[in-house]
């Protein structure tokens, strides 16, 4: 048997997965096993281990995405295990452990929202997974965009912590499947991502962009819908739409060769070709380009002095600005997003996310 399943049977034998799985519409592997209580015993989960090596058919795509759900879940359990362990080690430590039932969701740090000097400032706060947007997240935007597009500040931006402005949508989003299946989780993907980037082309304000590193995906589609995009000389652009079995999103197959031209447009959305900095602002997408060393900095003192200036004069303008365009960019936004839920159906979209996730685990 080849592929991710096989993969993850070799991991089973190794010892390095030791998880009781349930696996639906995978017969070989039906162990229902919720509980403690009803955990399969060592020795059934070893008959299941030899079941999955003597596995003739490939288990598609949707049960290897399960499976890689399951061993990310076993992976964290492990690691909690593993850290309450090395606490109780030391009796004497003071730390206490909340319960991963009493925390907060996942995700709910990943995003945050200040507002000084007439700017409202939302980060995307993943630095150690490239700032790349959980489903959460883009709940999280919306929400914080909406907050922004009411409060007193005059200008919002929208940044990353650490070396990436964003890796785009967390392909780890795919392994999350409802009962529904995939096709329930393409529908209601398809209208968060319609929402998500309905709130963009609706933002009443100045909406600047401070690309503080590599961009991927949607991170980099959307900043067509932004009024200004400032970018240090390390920032890169990249859609790679094809090779992910995708298409593309955030109103970029009307934004991109409107603002580059459609040929440039099909090189970055067709045949995602990466952009520098400086061949985005040649291109027209990044309005600035600053040194990386006096990035922060230079950006700031600019828009802090922007915020200054009379917020309703900026407000009235911007919608003068974008106004005539937003009925023909919430039709483009829904029929993207349509066609996106096909594409993430695909046998294509599905082998690139299933290779990615394979090769992040390490399988
Ligand atoms: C509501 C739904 C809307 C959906 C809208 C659709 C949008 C389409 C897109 O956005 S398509 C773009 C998707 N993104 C990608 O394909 C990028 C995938 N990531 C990478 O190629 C690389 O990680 C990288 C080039 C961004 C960075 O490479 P580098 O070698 O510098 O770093 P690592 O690969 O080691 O990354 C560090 C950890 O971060 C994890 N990670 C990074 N990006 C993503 C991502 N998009 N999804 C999931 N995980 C990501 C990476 O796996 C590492 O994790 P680990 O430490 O646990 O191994």
């Amino acid at each position: 048997m080849a592929g991710v399943a096989g993969r993850l049977a070799r991991l089973w034998c190794s010892g390095a997965l030791s998880s009781p799985l349930q696996v639906t519409r995978f017969p070989a592997l039906q162990l229902h096993l919720c509980g403690p209580a009803m955990r399969a015993s060592q020795k059934d989960f070893e008959n299941a281990l030899n079941q999955v090596k003597l596995l003739k058919k490939d288990p598609g795509n949707e049960v290897k995405l399960k499976l890689y759900a399951l061993y990310k879940q076993e992976t964290a359990r492990r690691n909690y295990v593993d850290l309450v362990s090395s606490l109780s080690a030391s009796s004497e430590s003071s730390i206490q452990v909340t319960p991963a039932a009493d925390r907060k969701q996942p995700g709910s740090d990943a995003l945050v929202v200040t507002s000084q000097d007439g700017i409202t400032t939302i980060t995307l706060n993943r630095p150690d997974k490239k700032n790349a947007l959980t489903t959460q997240m883009y709940h999280d935007i919306i929400l914080a965009l909406e907050a922004a597009s009411k409060d007193d500040s005059a200008i919002t931006v929208l940044t990353g912590n650490g070396d990436y402005y964003c890796s785009g949508n967390d392909l780890t989003n795919f392994t999350d499947i409802p009962p529904g299946g995939v096709e329930e989780k393409a529908r209601s993907g398809a209208v968060l991502l319609r929402d998500f980037v309905d709130c963009f082309i609706d933002f009443p304000k100045p909406l600047v962009a401070v690309v503080n590193g590599p961009a991927v995906g949607i991170s980099v589609t959307i900043l067509g819908l932004f009024d200004i995009v400032y970018a240090t000389d390390r920032a890169t652009f990249h859609t790679p739409f094809s090779h992910l079995g995708q298409s593309p999103e955030g109103c970029s197959s009307y934004t991109f060769p409107k603002i580059m031209g459609p040929s440039k447009a099909t090189e970055m959305l067709v045949f995602g070709k990466k952009l520098t900095a400086r061949e985005a602002c040649t291109q027209g997408l990044v309005t600035e380009v600053f040194p990386d060393s006096t990035f922060q900095k230079e950006v700031w003192v600019r828009l802090k002095a922007y915020s200054k200036l009379p917020p309703n004069a900026m407000r009235i303008s911007k919608q003068v600005i974008r106004n005539t365009e937003k009925e023909k960019l919430h039709a483009i936004n829904a029929e993207e997003s349509n066609v996106l839920r096909e594409r993430w159906l695909s046998d294509e979209c599905m082998n690139a996310v299933v290779s990615f996730l394979s090769k992040k685990a390490k399988l």
